[in-house]
């Protein structure tokens, strides 16, 4: 589905992705995983067409992305951090979205429903706390049915209600044959979630492995434990 082949960017000397490639299929949730600065949300950008790779070529159901911005409509993003116009509302910046994607099909407002958004559709974006920025881009990042969804530390600022909210949402999603990209520190959040690890260090991809096979290779029955001996091993 997403085949990223040879990626290099360099921003001036520092090389944030180093010859990356990686391939992601339907119906996987795969945890895009490495410490600060390793690369990830380079890449995850790389595959929006946020950040121009240097070389290598990155396509999207076998469609080569560069000069091409149709397969992003196939793809919900939630940022680390959402930026929207501050003086808008919350149901105008959902409305607004709503317009720009032109989506015709099933509009999922499932998260907003659990989130309970109904009271806060005429608050203005300026005066939300973090918690509640991250509600509205996670409600917009599954909002118009994507084929794929690329959650960029999705739980981050949540409160444990919203996390699980928002964790059952990505187990769903991934039931019904999803693509699923996310990036957390929180490794144990990712126990429930994760099929596959990509691991990232200095801007390499240093391995790309299914949790079964993980987890055997460390003799770990928790992908938090999994992962963490493999960050000390990497160290
Ligand atoms: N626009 C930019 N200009 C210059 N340097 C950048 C830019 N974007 C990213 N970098 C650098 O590229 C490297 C990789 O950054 P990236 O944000 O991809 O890391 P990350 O793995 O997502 O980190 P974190 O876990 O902290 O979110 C970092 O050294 C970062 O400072």
């Amino acid at each position: 589905m997403i085949i990223a082949t040879n990626i290099t960017k360099r921003f001036g000397k520092l090389i944030a992705l180093d010859n990356v490639s990686a391939s992601c299929s339907k119906g996987e949730c795969v945890a895009l995983i490495g410490p600060n600065g390793s690369g990830k949300t380079t890449l995850i950008k790389s595959i929006l067409g946020m950040v121009v790779p240097d070389s290598g070529t990155i396509t999207f159901n076998g469609q080569n992305i560069s000069n091409n911005w149709q397969y992003r409509s196939q793809i919900g993003y939630m940022p680390q951090i959402g930026r929207y116009p501050e003086n808008m509302t919350i149901g105008q910046v959902l409305d607004m979205m709503s317009d720009i994607r032109m989506h015709e099909g099933r509009r999922d407002n499932d998260l907003l429903n659990e989130f309970d958004f109904k009271s806060l559709l005429d608050k203005r974006m300026r005066t939300l706390s973090g918690g509640t920025r991250q509600k509205v881009s996670a409600a917009l990042a599954f909002m118009f049915d994507p084929e794929v969804l690329i959650l960029d530390e999705p739980t981050a600022g949540l409160d444990p209600v919203a996390s699980e909210i928002l964790k059952q949402k990505i187990i769903a999603e991934k039931k019904s044959g999803k693509l699923i990209l996310i990036t957390s520190h929180i490794l144990s959040e990712l126990d429930d979630l994760a099929t596959q690890v990509i691991y990232m260090q200095d801007g390499k991809l240093v391995f790309h492995k299914p949790i079964e096979v993980l987890k055997h290779e460390t003799g770990e029955h928790k992908l938090s434990r999994a992962i963490a001996s493999v960050m000390v091993q990497c160290q």
